[in-house]
């Protein structure tokens, strides 16, 4: 078998690779989106500051001041006029006023307004540094290139007309242009980060790339709401076999090729998720979902999933817990030997690569499951289980949701 941590990188950049061409996938978070909006709320805040400081710097007095001041004004300029009837002299100019302290205030709003466009370059580099598609890159980067050279060129008129020193301007002009690439390189890194679906996909791992153990896939409520899409189906949509019944969904796969039907939004909806998690690839999304059911006492007889499907097996699990049982198909030393997966309600499970190839998996038929040390997952359980517990089944929903590459071109529409 591979070594552990290898094969972890090898699988955190597959995932990353998948990741690449596409901006923000699935139910992922929308940082990019999320910063872009934050990021225009700071500085609309900002710039409101500026504006206020701005009002107050054109006249720091209060409304009674700045009234009595103009009465006084329009006093002194009657009191000019009329001299200069009675002198016939030419007229002089108003008594100035005095002078508010002009260049304090304003090189306070060059430096508001620094602060504003600084932290603006910022999220706008974040943003750039978000995105994964190269082309959208290239897009915003030539907008933002653009948009620029307004920016800067009334950045720097208001630092010159602040009578800062020229040594200062050059500075905070060179301080500015450096935020945008600051935000990129931020933006990038965070882009490194492994994301929540990364750390559920890296903390489910049993048996390196093989299989992957995610509880709490779903929610109670989606539970509830599988369990009653299933119930309502007619009744043909039913197989019943000899220990179990069954539910094909997305066509019933054939060695000459499925006769695709559409998937039903209620089951679409966690192909789409099982998606998010890049765990098919493009081309092999799935497109069969079997519903299996099973009373207690109910299983399967160790089988493998054979040829008709692309060999990686996502099951979501429903109503009851089950333990699945794995062994190998031969005594190849390289295979583990045999062991169990505790599968609880709203878990997700993927079997892939050997576990698919060379193992065979089954479901013993009885009423209870002994918890004891071949099960594997018992750290990643969402309850706590301690070795030779009891656990009664109930009734088990299982959706096995799988890729079937023969399909004919048919297209069964319901
Ligand atoms: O119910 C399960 O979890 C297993 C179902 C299965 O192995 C199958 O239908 O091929
Ligand atoms: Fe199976």
């Amino acid at each position: 078998m591979e070594q552990e941590f290898g094969v972890l990188d090898k699988y955190l950049k597959v995932t990353r690779y998948q990741y690449q061409y596409q901006v923000f996938p699935g139910n992922r978070f929308p940082f990019a989106e999320f910063l872009v909006a934050f990021g225009l709320l700071l500085i609309l805040s900002i710039e409101q500051i500026a504006i206020d400081c701005n009002d107050k710097s054109s006249d720091c007095r209060n409304p009674i001041e700045r009234l009595q001041s103009r009465n006084s004004q329009l006093e002194r300029e009657t009191l000019t006029a009329n001299a200069q009837v009675e002198l016939n002299t030419p007229p002089s100019p108003p008594f100035p006023e005095p002078n508010p302290p002009v260049n304090s205030q304003s090189k306070f709003n060059s430096l508001i307004l620094l602060l504003a466009l600084s932290v603006h370059s910022l999220f706008e580099g974040l943003t750039i540094g978000l995105l994964k598609s190269p082309s959208v890159v290239l897009q915003l980067f030539i907008a933002i290139l653009v948009h620029k050279i307004p920016v800067a060129f009334s950045l720097g008129s208001s630092l010159v007309q602040s009578e800062l020193k020229t040594s200062a301007v050059i500075h905070f002009d060179l301080w500015f242009s450096l935020m945008t690439p600051i935000g990129t390189g931020i933006g990038v890194l965070l882009n490194t980060l492994p994301s929540v679906i990364d750390l559920q996909l890296l903390n489910g791992i049993l048996i390196p790339k093989t299989a992957i153990y995610i509880p709490n896939f779903i929610s109670s409520l989606e539970e509830n709401e599988l369990i009653q899409k299933v119930y309502s189906a007619p009744k043909p949509k039913w197989t019943q076999l000899k220990n179990r019944r069954l539910q094909n969904w997305g066509g019933i796969p054939h060695p000459k090729g499925m006769i695709p039907e559409k998937m039903p939004e209620w089951l679409q909806k966690y192909i789409n998720r099982i998606n998010s998690y890049c765990i098919f690839e493009e081309q092999c999304s799935p497109n069969h979902v079997l519903i299996n059911e099973y009373q207690p006492g109910q299983g399967i007889m160790p089988h493998v999933d054979g040829p008709l499907f692309h060999p990686i097996i996502t099951t979501i699990n429903c109503g009851s817990h089950t333990v699945l049982r794995l062994r190998t198909t031969d005594n190849s030393e390289t295979l583990q030997e045999n062991f169990s997966l505790l599968l609880e309600p709203k878990s997700l499970l993927i079997l892939r690569d050997e576990l698919y190839t060379d193992y065979l998996h089954s479901i013993e038929d009885i009423t209870e499951d002994i918890v004891d040390s071949s099960i594997r997952n018992l750290h990643l359980c969402q309850e706590k289980h301690i070795t030779g517990q009891r656990l009664k089944r109930s009734v088990r929903l299982s959706f096995t949701i799988r890729h079937v590459p023969r399909c004919s071109n048919f297209k069964l529409r319901f």
